[in-house]
């Protein structure tokens, strides 16, 4: 069968294909890759293809090319799609919204990234508060994105940008919105993975007399550096960043003594004393000296955290009694404890960026609008996966199940209604495969929620559990 010609040429807005097929769309992103054009439309959704490499068109001179013209006048391009928002808020008055998908590494934070440059390019006034909106991003890669297999700088937690525009289309202020940090990055990494960029660059970028708190322990992956990435400069970068977000000298070297703590408390480890079948006492045997730093760092006594990290306190018959943990127990505990303080701070570092981009108007009468930018953890599929990859990968289904929705569900419901003749277009629908692991009351989340209850649940044990639900959750 001869080719269809619009699949010789390639077009620049896959509408015009004439081949609709999976095969038809991928060859002509090719044939427009290997043009040097990495975007392409799809009526009014951009398809990015990932370059790979510093292209020269988001130049300031590209930005007012791209400003006020129509969508699909120029060349396809992300700033086409950032002016397009910024139009129709303007000219609607109404609150736009940009969902950036893609699996991991295909380039969704680069795009947000290039969406906000453009907007306060063109709606600002060169302004602090959009000085600030820029340079949260790098307090927020160096806190929330790590390296992985899949991607240098990959964001391992989601993130919606809302940026507020008075009247006259200037910038307001912003909030962001952060969902399900992974948090189990902070104690264990797959191999060739890194933990947080922060704790790396911490570590190269501080000096030597303020680094005496800090030891490595962030050689798990058996990774410490990133190809590409000058982690002392980055930290350069980072402090500077946490100035112009009002982080004052005192808070930002707070910081870096709790990733100092963490740190410590990952390299302690206990061992067990078993006398018959009962744990009779759990020592810290070695690193003594991390005790006594992360015990100082957060300011308890070390035999205050001794005994909280090997023993456990509980209440029977109205007594507290304190019984010593196994050895692996208080590994979990000593794990728990760093996510934990990691998470809290990721949070309160948040709310700090919020508190100073985030400005609320004393005007009733002056509405401010919004665009927001939804830029979440890509999907993912490794040799081995786990329950960060369930989560991650129900986000994305998700989110495509939005797509689906929008784009050929309630575009065909309104053909209908309207009595226009159309072919069925068929797609595949996820939504079984989301009520099995989301809907209320019954989902496979929620098992694994009610099993982890359980201090003797295991994988097996949990497995078991779904095999006798199964059936009840598919009938629901
Ligand atoms: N438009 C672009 N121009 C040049 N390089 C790009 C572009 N988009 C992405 N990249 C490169 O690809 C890398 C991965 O992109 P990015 O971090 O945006 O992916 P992502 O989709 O957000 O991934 P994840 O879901 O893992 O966070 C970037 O660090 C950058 O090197």
């Amino acid at each position: 069968k001869p080719m269809h010609p619009t699949s010789v040429e390639g077009v620049d807005d896959m509408i015009k294909l004439g081949d609709l097929t999976e095969a038809g769309i991928l060859r002509n992103l090719l044939i427009r890759y290997k043009q040097g054009a990495i975007y392409t439309y799809i009526g009014s959704v951009l398809v990015a293809v990932n370059p790979y490499q510093v292209l020269p068109i988001y130049t300031a001179e590209q930005v007012r090319l791209y400003h006020g013209r129509r969508l699909g006048e120029l060349p396809p391009h992300v700033f086409a799609i950032a002016d397009s928002c910024y139009y129709n808020l303007r000219r609607n008055q109404r609150n736009q919204c940009c969902v950036i998908s893609g699996e991991s590494g295909a380039g969704k934070t680069e795009s947000t990234k290039l969406i906000l440059q453009f907007l306060a390019a063109v709606s600002g006034q060169h302004s602090w508060i959009e000085q600030q909106i820029l340079q949260a991003n790098p307090i927020l890669e160096a806190f929330g994105n790590a390296k992985t297999v899949r991607n240098d700088n990959s964001s391992r937690f989601g993130k919606y940008v809302e940026i507020f525009f008075n009247k006259e289309g200037i910038i307001e202020g912003a909030h962001m919105e952060q969902y399900l940090l992974e948090k189990s990055r902070v104690c264990h990494q797959a191999k060739m993975e890194r933990n947080y960029h922060i704790f790396y660059c911490v570590l190269s970028g501080m000096p030597k007399e303020q680094k005496s708190l800090f030891l490595t322990v962030l050689f798990q992956g058996d990774c410490i550096s990133c190809e590409g990435q000058d982690d002392a400069d980055e930290f350069s970068r980072i402090r500077m960043a946490l100035k112009v977000l009002t982080f004052t000298e005192k808070e930002s070297w707070e910081i870096f003594c709790l990733l100092a703590a963490i740190l410590h408390l990952g390299n302690i480890s206990f061992e067990g004393q078993r006398k018959s079948d009962v744990y009779d006492s759990v020592d810290i045997r070695k690193f003594v000296i991390d005790v006594n730093c992360s015990s100082n760092i957060w300011r308890c006594l070390v035999t205050s955290l001794d005994m909280s990290l090997t023993h456990r306190t509980f209440v029977a018959n109205r007594e507290r009694l304190t019984k010593p943990l196994s050895s692996e127990q208080a590994v979990d505990g000593r794990d728990a404890l760093a996510k934990a303080v990691y998470s809290r701070l990721f949070m309160w570092i948040f709310g700090k960026i919020n508190s100073a981009i985030h400005k609320t108007t004393t005007d009733a009468s002056c509405t401010l609008r919004t665009i927001g930018l939804l830029d979440i953890f890509g999907f993912e599929n490794f040799s081995k996966n786990s329950f960060e990859q369930l989560c991650i990968n129900y986000a994305n289904e998700q989110l495509q199940q939005f797509f689906v929705e929008h784009i050929f569900k309630l575009e065909q419901e309104e053909y209908l209604k309207e009595g226009i003749t159309w072919k069925n277009v068929s797609f595949t629908d996820n939504q079984r495969t989301l009520e099995l692991l989301a809907r209320k009351p019954l989902n496979i989340l929620a098992l694994i929620d009610e099993e982890s209850h359980f201090p003797k649940a295991s994988q097996k044990s949990a497995i078991e559990l779904f095999k006798l639900h199964i059936l009840r959750i598919s009938l629901l």
